[in-house]
């Protein structure tokens, strides 16, 4: 199947494993394919940041890793009980080991409830005697760096975001699950705030033996939280690998471009302000070939013609492109190597950019 490349798998080491997954949402317009045959894997204790432009099916994906949205075809597990599969008991059981926390966190909070009510929520539906859930609500609220005395009788709407997002990870943590999918958990926070949720992240982290998915569209934010990021576009995967050496040195275009469209708190590296081109291509018609072929600075006449599979460019490193950012030879694989002494030395028509290149390129 075009573009379901398996390298970049590891399979039976990970803790989560999702395999050619499909979503699709059917609208009066057509069928948008939000998700268009994704595989990555999340080994144990690893967190996998997952970035991309708004639309590129990040959300779609999370919520379908956990059921809690739609998802059309593909295979998910999670420490080897396949989710897609499983009927609403064992969904039950599994939902204990895999816990959601998203951008809106006061919305996900019943505004009815008080605070260690909410917390003790997922303890109550299984089963936890109520001195138990007390204690247990108790010790998560200190673990979030919220004092039981002052906010355990708190209603949601007498929360800050900051707060609010606290409640909802404790929520989350109070299960002990073994993954925690992160939907953009800081990006509707003030920037000090979302410094101290990530501070709060990372601490909490070993503390709980969690092994993480954290979905944002913030590269600097996913970059300081991230072991291994998965760049998306357009439903589908582009790049994958290391987190410091996809943002210190990107080989797929549009992971770079995405890179030199914002500035990252980094003296090494200047903000360059290049933008990027053109609007994401609609979900319900995408481009043939490369999805990103006709907003791409090193497209040629291919691109738009062939679909790239994933494949290994540098040790460690994956992506779909026909034409990888990369010195020739460093390239392990022989036609990324001639690919990219094709890109540098354009001989005859095709291999004509089709695209244009960004000033100093
Ligand atoms: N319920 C839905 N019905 C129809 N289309 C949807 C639905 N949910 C998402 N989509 C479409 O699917 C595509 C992927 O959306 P998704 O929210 O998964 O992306 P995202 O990368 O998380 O973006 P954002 O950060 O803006 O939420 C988009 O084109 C979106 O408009």
């Amino acid at each position: 199947m075009a573009g379901s490349g398996t390298a970049h798998l590891r399979g039976e080491d990970a803790l989560l494993s999702v395999r050619n997954l499909v979503v699709e949402y059917h609208t009066d317009a057509g069928t948008v394919q939000a998700v268009s045959d994704v595989s990555f894997d999340v080994l144990p204790g690893e967190t996998l940041g997952i970035v991309g432009e708004s639309g590129c099916g990040k959300s779609s994906m999370g919520r379908a890793v956990l059921r809690l949205g739609g998802m059309t075809s593909g295979e998910i597990s999670c420490a080897g009980e396949r989710i897609d599969r499983a009927d609403e008991k064992t969904m039950r059981a599994l939902r204990r080991d895999m816990q959601m926390i998203f951008q809106n966190a006061l919305g996900s909070l019943n505004p009815r409830r008080h605070v260690k009510e909410i917390v003790a929520e997922g303890l109550a539906i299984d089963g936890v005697p109520k001195a138990e859930r007390d204690r247990r609500a108790t010790d998560m609220l200190e673990e979030v760096g919220l004092t039981p005395e002052r906010f355990s009788d708190m209603l949601p709407r007498q929360l800050s975001g900051g707060q609010a997002q606290r409640v909802a990870i404790a929520r989350a943590l109070a299960l002990r699950p073994k993954l925690l999918v992160c939907d953009e958990p800081v990006s509707a926070l003030d920037v000090s705030v979302q410094a101290q949720i990530l501070n709060l992240m990372e601490k909490l982290k070993p503390e709980f033996d969690l092994t993480v998915v954290f979905i944002a569209h913030d590269l600097a934010v996913v970059r300081s939280v991230s072991d291994r990021v998965l760049v998306m576009y357009l439903g589908k995967v582009c790049e994958f690998g290391d987190s410091v050496e996809v943002y210190d040195n990107p080989v797929h275009p549009y992971t770079r471009a995405l890179l030199e469209s914002v500035p990252l708190p980094d003296p090494d590296r200047p903000f360059t302000g290049s933008p990027l081109e053109g609007d994401v291509p609609s979900p319900l018609a995408p481009p043939t070939g490369c999805r990103f072929s006709g907003r791409c600075p090193a497209a040629q006449e291919r691109c738009a013609r062939s679909e790239p599979e994933i494949r290994e460019v540098l040790p460690g490193r994956f992506a779909a492109c026909h034409y990888p950012l990369a010195a020739a030879a460093d390239l392990p694989d022989p036609d990324a190597r001639a690919a990219a002494a094709d890109r540098r030395e354009p001989q005859g028509r095709e291999h004509e950019p089709t695209g244009r290149r960004p000033e100093g390129a």
